[in-house]
């Protein structure tokens, strides 16, 4: 039987926004703040996290390994040797190391730790700190069923998981990884389009906010094509088809699929 949520115990190596983003969300979703522990080298990071969130904030991850069975890997893909040293000599095999490093494989991570280590491989998103993240996982040759099973529990209690192929976990990176930052810009563009039409900042970013998260949803409850769903939106010789003509013309579609692809080109370069 896969562990609750609030019975696991993970330590993560690295506090910074993404670790942030996955305490924040674990703890809404019920986990207690005394399981979860956090190694950073920052000073002012530890006391941020500590009275933020009430986690236990430590210097030193070897500590962590000690207390607890699953480590999350949230420092920089450039940073994963140094973080690894440490605590290579200490990984037993109860533990199983949780790496959400873009681009670095499973079986990179299975090198720098020695033996036969049980790695999983998560690319998360910052959504998940409101339960609204979209993660792809995959595991390594060592970690069991049990493992990827407990793995996607954990991501799943603060929002969508799909299991993938590791080599497809570049994709992810580009696609759900990266992509909240396009979605950003996207609700930055409308607003600033409304502001320009002459509607107060406030009111034109509240707008366009609720625009993008509103359509987000219907494609997420609805199951229904984003295709016909525009279609609905569209009518004959009306402002939306005016407006779609505009963005076709300016090479929108081609320039969201040239920015999944840059992105995970730049995942398979953080391979190292
Ligand atoms: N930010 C995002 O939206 C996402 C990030 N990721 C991945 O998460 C990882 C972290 O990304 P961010 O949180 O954005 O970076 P960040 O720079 O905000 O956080 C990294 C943190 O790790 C700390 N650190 C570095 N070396 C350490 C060590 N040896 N021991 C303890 N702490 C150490 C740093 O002081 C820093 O606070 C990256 O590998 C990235 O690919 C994955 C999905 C989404
Ligand atoms: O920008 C990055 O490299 C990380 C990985 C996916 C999202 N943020």
């Amino acid at each position: 039987m896969v562990q609750a949520l609030g019975q696991m115990r993970i330590g993560f190596i690295g506090g910074g926004n993404m670790a942030e983003a996955l305490i924040r969300g674990l703890l809404a979703a019920g986990a207690a703040p005394a399981n979860l522990l956090v190694a950073e080298l920052l000073d002012s990071r530890r006391e941020q996290l500590r009275q933020r969130y009430g986690v236990q904030a430590l210097t030193q991850s070897s500590a962590l390994l000690e207390q607890a069975d699953i480590i999350v890997l949230a420092v920089k893909p450039q940073a994963a040797e140094a973080a690894l040293a440490p605590i290579s000599d200490l990984f037993e095999p109860h533990h199983c190391l949780i790496s959400i490093l873009a681009g670095v494989s499973t079986a990179r991570l299975e090198k720098l730790l020695g033996g036969t280590p049980r790695v999983i491989r998560v690319m998360p998103n910052t959504p998940a700190l409101i339960g609204a993240g979209a993660a792809g996982i995959s595991r390594g040759r060592n970690a069991t069923d049990a493992d990827e099973q407990r793995a996607c529990a954990l991501f799943r209690s603060v929002g969508q998981v799909q299991v993938v192929k590791e080599a497809l976990l570049d994709a992810v990176t580009g696609l759900s990884g990266s992509g909240p930052a396009y979605a950003y810009l996207l609700i930055e563009a409308m607003a600033d389009g409304g502001v320009l039409e002459g509607l107060p900042r406030d009111v034109a970013l509240q707008l366009a906010a609720q625009t993008v998260a509103g359509a987000a949803q219907m494609v997420l409850q609805e199951g229904e094509h984003p295709a016909l769903l525009r279609d609905r939106v569209c009518s004959p010789a009306g402002t939306t088809i005016a407006a779609l003509r505009c963005l076709e013309a300016a090479g929108l579609r081609s320039a969201v699929i040239e920015a999944v692809a840059c992105a995970a080109q730049r995942s398979r370069e953080l391979a190292g």
